[in-house]
């Protein structure tokens, strides 16, 4: 494994004992590297829309709008014809060769739903054919480089997938329905604890562990994408590489994310659990957008990482120890120019995004004896260079420079009041420094240095030892207060099931309220046209009573001033308002002390017909027989 960093530019040339700086130590400016990928137009939309989107070079993209183009330059450009070879060509394959020297490396996919982010990670189908993405791609060759290596390195490669779907973090190879939290510590960094990680020893394995990954993430069909992820999905390779020989361990990681795309909630369609998704996605994003408008605003000194899981995940990659680069994905159509333009404007922020990454080495312990020793050797030999100075008892300008340069002294400890000389924009002691006053005098400013550099080096530890409890304490708060987050996220969940349960409830009550109030006014329109004709047939009823009434006073009259001649008579009455099967009951009328029951005749005839026999009364009663 190659380690030689080049020597930090303090360290002289002279000095025999040159040691480098650990590659740990070294850190090394860089910025986010954006790649702007158009897609091809759908069948849909080349029927229905317009093309906005030109490639004009391998750099520059232009949106056009009526007559105003927007031009925008990315570190790449690549239209509908480029192919996925092409696009690992540029993306992955320099990221996989970063991550075996040792740095962390990430890729984001961005854009809104169905620009193709998928598409550009994972690819269609199951991976294997030649539309396969940069994550399937990744995989065959790390294993291809790690096969072609040399024998002297150990080679590890662990896995571990994640979805962050509506705020929750989620382990898409251990599909338990389990909220996972984010810890920082010294030893790991920022991680999602508990989450599982694969072992896996060949590109087959690791093929198939993506696979049953991928297989469990939350995906959803709207207007805009048949088959639309509804989650960010995150992909974590944690490379080892240990140098059998000297014991040295590099471990690197590189994170590959697939977000999930904005949407307009019109155009997507969204409604019920795919719109509660699409808020939470859409919240997510407009975070991502805040913490890169933070690093790229140097009047803004806050950057709102735990604002969001995904943002928090991904801090190192945004404004840490990672190269990264990001992938927007835009579609060409008419009908997304708003959407097209807000990601070519996120992407031409994020390229101002400046990371800061070093090879994650740690030392073997070998090693680290080995730089121990070569420090003291360095310090006799500087300590042997001081006493010969002092026994000199002058100091020249080489001299000066020398012991500053090799750090044994700072031009403080040579300055000299009298006569000064500008070298190397410092000034220094020109003059002979040799009568005891002037030894005396530099032996006790050495001295002053020395206790004053002790007690520094004291306070620096407190500081160190107070910051570490701090930040102790802190991690502890942080702890205490993503458990209870976690436990009200719980709740709220139970919460939003209850509501959800009352809703139901609450509108079946009210179609079963409806229903009744229907069925209650169609009974009361009923009753009140039974009443109308009862009312009615009581009225003809009644007139017919009356009209027998008279008829029969007006026969008993006739009958009694006759002498009552014969013992009965029959009268037959036409009833013209009968048409029903009711059962008309009189009580006996009191004048005449007779009884009259109207029986209805036979069923069916329009008009019917009533025969009444009124018979003399016999012992007291009247009997009417039906005839
Ligand atoms: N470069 C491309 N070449 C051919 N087809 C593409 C390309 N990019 C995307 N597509 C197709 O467009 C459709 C949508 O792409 P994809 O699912 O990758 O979008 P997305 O950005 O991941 O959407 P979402 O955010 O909703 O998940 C898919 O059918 C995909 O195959």
């Amino acid at each position: 494994m190659d380690t030689s960093i080049a020597s930090s530019p303090q360290t002289p040339k002279t000095d025999p004992f040159t040691i480098a700086a650990p590659a740990s130590e070294v850190s090394l400016a860089t910025r986010v590297r954006v790649v702007c990928r158009v897609r091809p137009l759908t069948e849909t939309e080349a029927l229905r829309e317009t093309r906005l989107i030109e490639a004009v070079d391998d750099k520059t993209v232009c949106l056009q709008e009526k007559e105003t183009p927007n031009v925008f330059t990315y570190d790449s450009v690549f239209d509908e014809h480029a192919t996925q070879e092409d696009i690992y060509a540029s993306v992955g394959q320099k990221t996989l060769a970063d991550l075996f020297k040792g740095f962390n490396g990430t890729i984001l996919a961005y854009g809104q739903t169905g620009a193709g982010k998928s598409h550009t990670m994972m690819g269609p189908g199951d991976g294997n054919d030649l539309d396969r993405g940069i994550i399937p791609r990744v995989a065959e060759n790390i294993f291809t480089h790690i096969l072609q290596s040399s024998d002297e390195v150990e080679y590890t490669v662990g896995l571990s997938m994640m979805e962050v779907y509506k705020e929750h973090i989620f382990d898409l190879l251990d599909p338990q329905p389990k909220d996972f939290l984010i810890h920082e510590d010294k030893l790991n960094g920022i991680h999602v604890r508990g989450l599982s990680q694969a072992f896996v020893s060949s590109s087959s394995e690791m093929a198939s562990v993506l696979k049953q990954g991928c297989k469990n993430r939350r995906t959803a069909s709207t207007n805009m994408n048949t088959d639309s992820s509804r989650s960010h999905a995150i992909l974590q390779i944690i490379l080892t590489q240990k140098d059998v020989t000297s014991g040295e361990i590099r471990r690197s990681s590189l994170f590959l994310v697939d977000l999930a795309g904005s949407e307009k909630v019109d155009r997507s369609g969204a409604t019920g659990i795919t719109l509660e998704e699409t808020k939470k996605i859409n919240l997510s994003l407009s975070v991502l957008g805040l913490v890169i408008n933070s690093l790229t605003d140097p009047k803004v000194n806050h950057v709102p990482y735990r604002d969001s899981k995904l943002t928090r995940i991904l801090q190192e990659s945004l404004g840490g120890n990672s190269r990264t680069t990001l992938i927007i994905n835009i579609s060409p159509a008419s009908g997304s120019y708003y959407e097209t333009l807000s990601t070519l404007r996120f992407g031409s922020r994020a390229k101002k995004i400046r990371n800061s990454v070093h090879i994650n080495t740690e030392l073997s312990v070998d090693q680290l004896k080995g730089r121990i020793s070569l420090l003291e050797k360095r310090n006799k030999y500087l300590e042997e260079q001081l006493e010969q100075y002092q026994s000199k008892g002058k100091l020249t300008v080489e001299d000066a420079n020398s012991l500053q340069s090799t750090g044994a002294v700072t031009p403080l400890h040579v300055r000299h009041k009298s006569s000064n000389s500008s070298f190397n924009g410092l000034r220094y002691s020109m003059l002979p420094m040799r009568s005891n006053e002037n030894m005396v005098s530099f032996q006790d400013e050495l001295k002053r240095k020395d206790e004053k550099i002790s007690l520094l080096e004291q306070e620096l530890l407190q500081l160190k030892m107070a910051s570490l409890t701090s930040q102790h304490n802190e991690d502890l708060k942080l702890f205490k207060l993503e458990c209870a987050l976690y436990k009200l996220n719980d709740k709220l969940s139970d919460v939003e099931l209850i509501n959800t349960n009352l809703r139901k409830h609450l509108q079946i009550s009210e179609k079963i309220i409806k229903t009744r109030g229907v069925k209650i006014d169609k009974l009361r329109e009923l009753v009140s046209e039974q009443q109308e004709q009862v009312n009615r047939e009581s009225y003809h009823f009644e007139n017919k009573l009356k009209i027998l009434k008279d008829k029969f006073d007006a026969q008993k009259f006739h009958e009694t001033s006759k002498g009552f001649a014969e013992d009965s008579f029959d009268m037959d009455l036409t009833q013209d308002s009968i048409e029903h099967d009711d059962i008309f009951h009189r009580t006996p009328e009191k004048n005449t002390g007779h009884r009259a029951n109207f029986v209805q005749g036979s069923p069916g005839s329009p008009k019917m017909g009533l025969n009444l026999r009124i018979v003399k009364p016999l012992r007291g009663g009247v009997k009417l027989n039906d005839a």
